[in-house]
C-alpha cells in the first residue's frame, strides 16, 4: 500500500480543480486503486467534494488559528466548513521563497497536531548541503525535526530534496535510498520522496526500500498524467 499526493500548488483554478477531483476518483473506483491518494489544491478551490474513501483532499498551508485578525490567512473555521482534516507542513517553497522558520513550523505542527489534523511533513536539504556530504545532510534534515513531535500518530513524512524540486533532476535511487534509511531508523512513519517525479520513474522510486509513496507537484498537474502515475503505482 503506497501513499500517492498530488500537490497543486499554485495551478489550477476552482472550476479546473473540481473536474480534475471528479476524473481522479472516477477512475480510483473504475480502476480499483487501493493506494491511498492525497490532493492539496490552492486554498481558493477547496470545497465539500464527494470523494471515494482513499481519496483526501487537504490544504497546502493554513495558520496556526481557528479564526481571528490574519489577514492573507485561513485557519481551522475555513477548513472545518469543507470537512478538511489533513495538512502540508514544512514543504521548501513555505520553508526558502516564504520564509517560514523552524520555529514557526513547529508552531504550526503543534497546533494541527493538536486538532488531530494528518499532517504532510517535508524535508529537504538545498544542493550545497547536498553537495557537501551525506553526514551534513542527514544533520540539516535533522535540524528540520526541531519542535516536531515525530510520535505523532497522523504523521507523514516526505523528503523533498529542494535541488529536485521542479527542475526536472530527481535524486538517484542511490540517494533516496541512503536518506530514506536514515530517516527510517529514527522515525517510524510513512516517509514519501518528492522532487520531480513522473510518470515514467514513479514505479521505480515508490518501489525503492523506505519508500513509502510520493509527493508530486509538477507531473500531477495534468489529470492524465495523474491518471498514469496512479496506474503505475497500483500493484505496489
Ligand atoms: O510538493 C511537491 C514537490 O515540491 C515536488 O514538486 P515537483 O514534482 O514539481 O518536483
Amino acid at each position: 500500500m503506497k501513499i500517492i499526493a498530488s500537490n497543486f500548488k499554485t495551478n489550477h483554478t476552482r472550476k479546473s480543480t473540481a473536474s480534475f477531483i471528479e476524473e481522479i476518483n472516477g477512475f480510483l473506483e473504475e480502476n480499483k486503486i487501493e493506494n491511498e491518494v492525497i490532493v492539496f489544491p490552492t486554498a481558493t478551490s477547496l470545497d465539500s467534494f464527494s470523494t471515494a474513501s482513499n481519496l483526501t483532499i487537504g490544504a497546502q498551508n493554513a495558520y496556526a488559528v481557528d479564526k481571528g485578525s490574519f489577514t492573507g490567512e485561513i485557519g481551522t473555521e475555513q477548513l472545518d466548513e469543507f470537512g478538511i482534516k489533513t495538512i502540508l507542513i514544512g514543504h521548501s517553497e513555505r520553508r526558502h521563497i516564504l520564509g517560514e522558520s523552524q520555529e514557526n513550523i513547529a508552531k504550526k505542527y503543534e497546533f494541527y497536531k493538536s486538532k488531530g489534523y494528518k499532517i504532510v511533513y517535508c524535508i529537504g536539504e538545498p544542493l550545497e548541503v547536498k553537495q557537501s556530504g551525506l553526514e551534513k545532510t542527514l544533520e540539516y534534515i535533522y535540524e528540520q525535526f526541531v519542535g516536531i513531535d515525530t510520535n505523532y500518530e497522523n504523521l507523514i513524512l516526505a523528503y523533498e530534496p529542494v535541488w529536485a524540486i521542479g527542475t526536472g533532476v530527481t535524486a538517484t535511487t542511490d540517494d533516496i535510498i541512503k536518506v530514506h534509511s536514515a530517516i527510517k531508523e529514527k522515525i517510524d512513519k510513512p516517509l514519501l520522496y518528492g522532487g520531480s517525479v513522473k510518470v515514467e520513474n514513479v514505479k521505480e522510486i515508490c518501489s525503492l526500500d523506505g519508500v513509502d509513496g510520493a509527493l508530486i507537484g509538477t507531473a500531477s498537474w495534468n489529470a492524465n498524467d495523474f491518471k498514469q502515475i496512479l496506474e503505475n503505482t497500483k500493484e505496489l
